[in-house]
């Protein structure tokens, strides 16, 4: 799903929304097309069964999997489904089983005898999809043709006429091409991994709620090794074996990679800085002239000769960052995936004076580090990232204190990004993202970028000074970076040991094509410039982005 959402996000409007492709046979088109996936799907041990009965011998069947059409992972399809209801058509789905696992063997047997004469809407569809090519037979002549179409679903998408053993039919029907997404085999994996990370969260959300004692708890939780290790297991596997084949578009790290180089090298600090003398100057009442000829006074020597950007990534798992050359990484996690990360707890970590060192010397510093770390000098880093960390925490006072030790260990203009998972539409949580930006910045941090992906805010602040400007007493901050797990209280219900309900995948798609007519819009809270969506409501489902499908 990351990698759906990502077009809209990274080109609205881009002709990969397929809105040129919206012709009268496209809608048709594409609700076979699903109905094919689910045959796919969902079929693929019920067919071997229903075979038997039939007579029909699939294993005989030259294989389908031929003919690869493009590596785009998943289909990039907007053209609105038919009048059909969608229940209906998931209804459909289900009636329809015995004709949707066999038609597509039949008709690519029908391939295989030669007769690809597919119409240019088969090829759009066709080339804007991943995996292999299933072949539908359809009747001629226009509305005739649509009307058989749907006849032909209804009935069960079968034709008599064809021959399931040869492949061959009476007569010689246009030919259309589906394929099947790569993914489908491993979707079921991924939701199991996507269930064990979510229970985790759950688990430590339902304690919270029944106990109160975070410090308690979260002590419970560090010491329950088995299922730390399960949740790091299953973190792993997603990024190695699932998302990387899902996200090239929309990744969160990425995302944080593009920040760092647009801020650090690209003159995005430089921009920030004078924006910021300009504002202050011209309120104390100087003129523009004298503005611009105040200088970046405050920005410290490693930042200006930086060599390579220090990066702490907090909750690190896996280490996403490692593999950039431009950054210094270390990564930390209570539970390392991978040996490159090291095990410590930012909840606990203490903080040390700053070191009085020149660059070299930190660099060298952070280099040699040794495992477990408690500890950290003040004020070490360029950047520090929080990927999916703060949803992990049940109280948002947890969420506060990572906040506030981040602030601690930025340089001075250091960038500390935030991803929080959240499948819903923009302006959906548009009052939590704004209480997040005020007890963030309430901490000396001011905000720089924030974008909403399909499945996550991301959001990068700058710390703009060395103190915390916070004011624990007259206002509630922590509270303020709440997310809205934290006030559902019938999510954790019975969830201990159950997995927990995963969308159909009948669901997934139709969530797929919601985002894809969502204008991502990205906003940039220091220029103000937003372009914000007008979008359907969807209901919120949570952390998504475990199962990007
Ligand atoms: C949802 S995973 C995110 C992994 C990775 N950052 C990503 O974006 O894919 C959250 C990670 O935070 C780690 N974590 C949770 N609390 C932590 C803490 N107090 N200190 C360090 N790591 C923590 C968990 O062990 C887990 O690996």
């Amino acid at each position: 799903m990351e990698g759906d959402s990502c077009i809209l996000a990274d080109e609205p409007g881009s002709d990969q929304t397929g809105q040129d492709s919206a012709e009268s046979d496209s809608d048709d088109e594409v609700e076979l097309y699903m109905h094919c996936l689910r045959a796919v799907h969902t079929g693929a041990q019920a067919n071997k069964d229903k075979n038997k009965d039939t007579g029909f011998t699939m294993g005989k069947r030259p294989s389908v999997n031929r003919g690869k059409l493009l590596s785009t992972p998943m289909p990039s399809i907007t053209e609105s489904l038919d009048e059909e209801p969608h229940l209906s058509c998931h209804q459909d789905i289900h009636k329809d089983t015995d004709a949707a696992d066999v038609q597509p063997a039949a008709a690519a047997s029908s391939l295989l005898g030669g007769q690809d004469t597919s119409p240019p809407i088969s090829s759009r569809v066709a080339g804007r999809c991943a995996g292999s090519p299933v072949v539908l037979q359809l009747g001629k002549g226009g509305s005739d043709r649509r009307r058989q179409r749907r006849q032909h679903r209804r009935c069960g998408a079968m034709d008599p006429r064809d021959n399931v053993e040869t492949g061959e039919t009476e007569n010689q029907p246009e030919l259309f091409y589906f394929p099947i997404p790569e993914e489908a085999p491993s979707k079921n994996e991924q939701e199991k991994l996507s269930v064990v990370v979510k229970n985790v969260h759950r688990k430590l959300r339902k304690k919270y709620r029944e106990v109160g004692d975070f410090e308690k708890i979260w002590r419970e939780h560090c010491e329950d090794e088995q299922t730390l290790s399960e949740y790091a297991l299953a973190m792993k596997n997603l990024a190695d074996n699932h998302w990387t084949k899902n996200c090239e578009r929309e990744g969160r790290i990425e995302w944080c990679r593009s920040i760092c180089q647009e801020y650090f090298l690209d003159g995005g600090m430089k921009r920030m800085l004078e924006k910021d003398e300009k504002s202050a100057t011209l309120a104390m009442g100087l003129t523009a002239a004298s503005v611009s000829a105040q200088p970046h006074s405050t920005i410290p020597s490693s930042i200006c000769h930086l060599r390579k950007m220090r990066v702490l990534d907090v909750g690190s798992c896996f280490n996403p960052f490692l593999r950039f050359d431009e950054f210094l990484t270390v990564g930390i996690d209570i539970v390392p995936a991978v040996e490159s990360v090291y095990k410590c707890d930012f909840l606990n970590l203490q903080l040390q004076q700053p070191l009085q060192l020149a660059g070299d010397a930190v660099d060298a510093f952070l280099r040699h580090l040794h495992n477990p770390i408690d500890a950290l000098p003040a004020q070490l880093f360029h950047v520090v990232v929080f990927s999916l960390l703060l949803s992990y925490f049940p109280s948002p006072y947890q969420r506060w204190i990572c906040c506030k030790k981040a602030h601690e260990l930025l340089e001075l203009h250091g960038l500390l990004l935030i991803i929080t998972p959240d499948s819903s539409h923009q302006n959906r949580h548009a009052l939590m993202m704004r209480s997040w930006r005020v007890a963030v910045e309430s901490l000396g941090f001011k905000r720089y970028k924030y974008v909403k992906y399909s499945h996550m805010h991301l959001i990068a602040f700058r710390k703009v000074s060395l103190a915390t400007t916070s004011d624990l007493v007259s206002h509630n901050y922590p509270e303020m970076l709440y997310i809205p797990q934290d006030f559902n209280s019938n999510e954790e219900d019975d969830c201990a040991d159950v997995p927990v309900q995963v969308r159909s995948e009948f669901e997934d798609d139709q969530l797929a094509w919601g985002f894809m007519e969502l204008p991502d819009t990205p906003y940039d809270s220091d220029s103000g410039d937003s372009q914000s969506s007008s979008v359907p409501g969807f209901h919120e489902l949570e952390d998504h982005i475990l199962l990007q499908s």
